[in-house]
């Protein structure tokens, strides 16, 4: 066998055990050590192969698998390659086509629910086409710069030759997908790693100074940066169900230089969770929703393959609990920011519609943040008053 071919098999062998029950860069990890033999070079050809063959998601399902790996590589990659060159050198002359007309060339005609299963559950503002299409590429890597250290940044992947894009905005910055950010700019405090759908987020927060603000369910505590660096004196409540990513979200802020805030445990679907809060109220809470996080799948393509359509509705039954619960905690005239990274209906729209029919809060501004059209991920935030 071909050092190719080897590869096309390893592939083989990867798809075929993997069944979606772990995200599929930990399977390939875990792979790779059971497989010690194969370099880094075998490694990131294999995980490409991989990972092109779920971008499909549900296209060519009828093709022999072998074919369908290397029909991967055929639509998600633009340039000729050297593994297509040895096992299919007719496609490897073809690669600046577009994908609908390579498709068309393995006789599987390129439609938006080929790729993306569920299209009749997107929310309206999503663009199915350039949505689905967006999946035969990796997206991008962002970070958001702070402290106004823009050109310090700027000046250090200038001087290691990295391709970046800066926005408009002057703070979100493009890179490749895989840049070693962490090295390249070993200062902490200057940037955070954040998709540019979910920088965009802020734009609905609006934080006055000395304001009380509650980030219900926080995580490692993104969205709390972002409002921090807004307004770095409001007075800032996090909680989260998960103990240890608060714990994550204490040495982010530390890295951060966020001094001033209270972080919580608690657990939003319970009917106990104002024991836990007190009887305070916020002038802002952000509820950055537990969700299918089908508006990132772009970076986790298996899910095309994996994702259980009844989900959905689990998440939006979670989504409703918290949303009822935290609302109480919402001074009059105050802020709830609702978000998403989901690209359901379900989620989104269902969502806005449960909380104007259960409360005395309307919806102000906000909807889908497309991502598609710039590699980055697609979200949803509302702001209601
Ligand atoms: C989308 S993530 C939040 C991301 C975060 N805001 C950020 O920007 O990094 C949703 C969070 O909700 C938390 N969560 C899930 N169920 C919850 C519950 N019942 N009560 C409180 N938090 C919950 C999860 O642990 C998860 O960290």
């Amino acid at each position: 066998m071909t050092r190719w071919e080897n590869y096309v098999s390893s592939a083989e062998k990867i798809i075929g055990a993997y069944k979606g029950s772990l995200p599929l860069h930990h399977f390939l990890k875990t792979f790779f050590k059971e497989h010690p033999y194969m370099g880094s070079r075998d490694r990131r050809w294999i995980s490409q192969l991989v990972y092109h063959y779920y971008r499909l998601g549900t296209w060519g399902k009828n093709l022999p698998l072998q074919t369908r790996i290397l029909a991967g590589t055929f639509l998600c990659e633009t340039q000729p390659n050297d593994l297509l060159q040895a096992l299919q050198p007719d496609w490897n002359t073809r690669m600046e086509l577009p994908a609908a007309e390579k498709a068309m060339i393995l006789e599987q005609p390129l439609s938006p629910e080929g790729i993306f299963p569920f299209t009749a559950d997107l929310s309206e503002e999503v663009n199915e086409g350039a949505f689905s299409y967006a999946f035969l590429r990796q997206p991008r890597l962002f970070i958001r710069v702070r402290n106004n250290k823009l050109d310090k940044v700027l000046q250090l992947l200038q001087q290691k030759n990295i391709t970046y894009e800066v926005f408009e905005n002057k703070s979100t910055i493009a890179l490749p997908n895989g840049t070693k950010i962490e090295e390249l700019v070993p200062e902490k405090s200057w940037y955070e790693v954040q998709d540019a759908s979910s920088q965009q987020t802020g734009a609905f927060f609006h934080p006055a100074r000395q304001e009380t603000w509650w980030d219900c369910c926080a995580a490692s505590g993104g969205k709390s940066i972002l409002l921090k660096d807004q307004q770095p004196d409001v007075k800032l409540l996090v909680s989260d169900v998960r103990r240890s990513i608060l714990e994550n979200l204490q040495q982010r802020f530390k890295a951060a230089g966020i001094k001033n805030y209270e972080a919580r445990v608690a657990d939003l679907t319970s009917p106990d969770a104002a024991g836990t809060i007190g009887r305070q109220q916020f002038d802002g809470i952000i509820l950055d929703a537990p969700c299918s996080g089908s508006g990132t799948w772009g970076r986790t393509p298996e899910s095309l393959t994996f994702f259980k359509h009844d989900e959905i509705l689990k998440y939006q039954q979670l989504q409703k609990r918290i949303a009822h619960n935290v609302i109480p905690f919402l001074k009059p005239g105050g802020s709830l920011i609702y978000i998403t990274c989901s690209v359901f209906k379900q989620e989104n729209e269902e969502v806005v519609a449960f909380i104007e029919a259960n409360s005395r809060l309307r919806r102000q501004e906000g909807g889908i943040i497309a991502g598609y059209d710039k590699g980055a991920d697609t979200m949803f935030a509302v702001r209601f008053s």
